[in-house]
C-alpha cells in the first residue's frame, strides 16, 4: 500500500449565503481510520465531495495522494468513495454495475467477485438493485469503493441504515482496511457510530474546525480523574460524597460518576459510613460523552466574542 494521505489545506467553500466549510484544514494519514464528525449541515460532505473533485473549492485544496483529484492519473485506483448509497439505477444488478464501473476503468473482471466476496454480497448481486435494501446498497457502495484496491477511502455515512449486525461489520472491514495502510476518512453525524472505529477523530462545526485529535488523548481528558462507583444505597453515597467536598453526578440506575475525591478516599468513607458498593474504580467516558463535552467548550468559545460584540454596540 503506497502511503496516500488525505489533505483538506485552508479549505473554504460558499453557496450563496451560506459558508459551508470555512477555512478547513486537515490530513488522514496512511493506516488510520478517522471520523468526520458534526451535525447535520456542518460540511462534512461538502469537505468530502471537493476531495473528489465535485465541488470547486472557493479557496484553500482539497487533496488525495498531494494532488487534487482532476491531477489523479487513475482515480479509481486512488480513491474509492461512498457518497451517495441510493444512486444506483434499479433495473441493474448489483454485479453488472460493478463489472460495468471495472470494465470502463480497465480493472480485471476477477475484482468484482473479490470485492463481492469482500462486503458479503455474492448471492444478493445477482439481484437487481430496484430490490436492495439500504443496507445493501451501503454495501455494493463499498463493494464499489474497493474496487480499485486504493490507499485512500472517502466513505460519508456508511453506517446510515445499516442493522446492528452489520454495523459491527463495518467496524470489523473499517478496521481491517486501515491495519492494510489505508488512509481511511469516515463521516458521522452520530459520534457513538465510531465508537470501537476511529483512531482519529476532525470534529466540525458550521463548516469550522473545532477538533483535531487522537481518540484515545480526547477519552482520556474528558474521562479526567473522576471514579465510577457501583453502589444500590445511590442517595446515601451521594450525600456523604457531596458532604466530603466532591461532585457526584447520577449517570445510571446504580451508578454515580465521583469527581474531587481519589478513590482510596472514596472507599475510606463509605467504609467508615457501612454504605456497601459493589464496583468502584476510574471513570472511562464514552465517545458520545467526550463529543458533548467538546462542542459544548466549543458553544462556550463562540458565545465570548458575540457577548463582547453586544457590549461594544450598545
Ligand atoms: N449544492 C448546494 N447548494 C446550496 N447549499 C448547499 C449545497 N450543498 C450544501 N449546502 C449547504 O452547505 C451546508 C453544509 O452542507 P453539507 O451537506 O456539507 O453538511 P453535512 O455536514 O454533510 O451535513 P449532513 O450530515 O446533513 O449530510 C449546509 O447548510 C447545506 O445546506
Amino acid at each position: 500500500m503506497s502511503d496516500a494521505t488525505i489533505e483538506v489545506l485552508g479549505l473554504r467553500k460558499r453557496f450563496g449565503r451560506t459558508l459551508a466549510v470555512d477555512d478547513l484544514s486537515f490530513t488522514v494519514e496512511p493506516g488510520t481510520v478517522t471520523g468526520f464528525v458534526g451535525p447535520n449541515g456542518a460540511g462534512k460532505s461538502t469537505t468530502m465531495r471537493a476531495l473528489l473533485g465535485l465541488d470547486a473549492p472557493d479557496e484553500g485544496e482539497a487533496l488525495i495522494g498531494g494532488r487534487p483529484y482532476h491531477a489523479l492519473r487513475t482515480p479509481l485506483l486512488e480513491v474509492g468513495a461512498l457518497l451517495d448509497a441510493a444512486a444506483l439505477h434499479p433495473a441493474r444488478r448489483g454485479r453488472d454495475h460493478l463489472r460495468w464501473l471495472a470494465h470502463s476503468h480497465g480493472l480485471p473482471g476477477r475484482r468484482v467477485n473479490e470485492v463481492l466476496d469482500q462486503v458479503g454480497m455474492e448471492s444478493a448481486a445477482r439481484r437487481r438493485a430496484g430490490g436492495y435494501s439500504l443496507g445493501m446498497r451501503q454495501r455494493l457502495g463499498i463493494a464499489a469503493a474497493l474496487l480499485g484496491d486504493p490507499p485512500v477511502l472517502l466513505l460519508d455515512e456508511p453506517v446510515n441504515g445499516l442493522d446492528p449486525e452489520g454495523i459491527q461489520w463495518i467496524r470489523g472491514l473499517l478496521r481491517h482496511l486501515a491495519a492494510e495502510g489505508r488512509a481511511i476518512l469516515v463521516s458521522s453525524h452520530l459520534m457513538s457510530e465510531l465508537e470501537d472505529t476511529a483512531d482519529h477523530l476532525v470534529v466540525i462545526g458550521r463548516g469550522r474546525l473545532i477538533a483535531d485529535t487522537a481518540v484515545a488523548d480526547l477519552l482520556a481528558a474528558a474521562s479526567g480523574d473522576r471514579v465510577r462507583l457501583r453502589t444500590d444505597a445511590r442517595t446515601q453515597a451521594m450525600e456523604l460524597l457531596a458532604r466530603e467536598g466532591a461532585t457526584v453526578a447520577v449517570s445510571d440506575r446504580d451508578t454515580l460518576t465521583v469527581d474531587g475525591l481519589p478513590t482510596r478516599r472514596i472507599v475510606e468513607l463509605l467504609n467508615a459510613s457501612d454504605i456497601a458498593f459493589t464496583e468502584v474504580g476510574a471513570h472511562r467516558a464514552t465517545l458520545e460523552e467526550a463529543y458533548m463535552e467538546l462542542t459544548r467548550n466549543a458553544v462556550e468559545f463562540t458565545s465570548t466574542p458575540s457577548a463582547d460584540n453586544g457590549e461594544v454596540a450598545q
